[in-house]
């Protein structure tokens, strides 16, 4: 029975990872990779290896999580190989036969722990990518993304704004120009199919559709979602009709976190429509949104002008957004913990 190691950091785990791991499963019987993290990493190693525990369910591949604080490189400790050696050997079962690496120091390594050198892919011709790229510019490396854990890097846009301020139609027209989906405003789709008056009781469910509708196309988003409206608006819309809250809601409306907001101005002609009823409140309700951006401590763009105008003005921010690095607030356990779905 052979047995096999892969160590690494999977900061994050990318297709090239699975490929090495892939690979270096087809040539032992049982395979351990240790998921080596640091704490001060921005994706905490607690997630990187529930990651990895989700890309390979395979029971001959034992994933162990490994937290010891080690030297990263041999010039920052003379005793780094004996450090690594008993890091390694305090975490497998059995004695390892093969390293499996793309890295020169699979070699010195190899040689401290007694066993054979397998290198795969050193210069990564076949999956040319490494973590650190990802973690500079997730959305150009998209592609390498595990699927799984796509959701985590997509950089969400919030349109917000009070009534007849051209959200909708924006929202549609950049999913449409940077070729991604985008969320409609739960409440309305809910409304429209709701034959009763809007009552104080509707706003728990809307608040809720609109988040799983946020979370679900999180999933098949290609790097950027955009949302018409999310909970904060809902949050505004429940206090000035009923001066309610619901905790549930206020939580999560001033908790989770979003890439950017776009915050649309009044400076366009209201347009009445079935659900639009506050054409006399336009300046007071900008007021109510942009004390609630305040509360939920959200930096936003200001887009003003015509409608030419406002998605010119959309389009240069997004442009911007879209080559920033990866949001290590995306990671935190509290943001996880208000989008999981319970
Ligand atoms: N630098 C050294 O000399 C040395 C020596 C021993 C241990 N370590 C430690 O080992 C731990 C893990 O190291 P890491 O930085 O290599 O982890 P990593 O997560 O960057 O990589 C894990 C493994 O995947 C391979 N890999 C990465 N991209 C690939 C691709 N596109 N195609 C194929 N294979 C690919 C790497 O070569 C490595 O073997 C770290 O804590 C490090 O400090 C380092």
């Amino acid at each position: 029975m052979t047995h096999g190691l892969v160590l690494g950091k999977f900061y994050p785990p990318h297709k090239g990872h699975i490929h090495l791991i892939t690979e270096a499963k087809k040539k032992c019987d049982e395979l351990t990779v240790l998921v080596c993290s640091l704490q001060r990493e921005k994706i905490p190693g607690e997630l990187r290896f529930e990651w990895m525990q989700n890309l390979f369910p395979d029971p001959k591949i034992h994933l162990i999580w490994v937290q010891d604080e080690n030297p990263q490189y041999p010039e920052e400790d003379p005793d780094f190989w004996k450090v690594w050696r008993r890091t390694i050997e305090s975490h497998t079962k059995r004695k390892v036969d093969y390293l499996f690496t793309s890295e020169e120091y699979g070699d010195p390594l190899s040689k401290v722990l007694g066993c054979t050198h397998t290198l795969i892919d050193l210069e990564r011709n076949s999956i040319p990518i490494s973590a650190s790229q990802i973690r500079e510019t997730p959305l150009k490396h998209w592609q390498w993304i595990p699927e799984l854990i796509r959701p985590y890097f997509v950089k969400r846009i919030v349109l917000t704004g009070s009534e007849s301020v051209g959200k909708t139609s924006l929202t549609q027209i950049l999913a449409k120009h940077f070729q991604t989906n985008w969320i409609p405003e739960f409440a309305r789709e809910y409304l429209e199919s709701k034959e009763n008056p809007m009552d104080e009781s509707d706003f728990l469910p809307i608040a809720r559709g609109h988040l799983l509708s946020e979370v679900e196309a999180a999933k098949t988003s290609n790097g950027i979602l955009f949302l018409d409206t999310d909970l904060l608006t809902t949050k505004v819309y429940l206090e000035r009709y009923y001066e309610s809250e619901i905790p549930w809601l206020t939580e999560r409306a001033l908790g989770l976190k979003y890439e950017s907001s776009l915050f649309l101005d009044i400076d366009i002609p209201w347009i009445q429509d079935q659900l639009r009823d506050l054409g006399e409140e336009r300046e007071s309700m900008r007021t109510r949104f942009l004390q609630a951006m305040k509360e939920a401590n959200r930096d936003f763009y200001w887009i003003r002008g015509d409608y030419r105008e406002r998605e010119k003005q959309a389009i240069k921010i997004v442009k911007q957004i879209q080559n920033l690095p990866m949001n290590p607030e995306s990671f935190t356990k509290e943001l996880r913990r208000l989008r999981n779905f319970e």
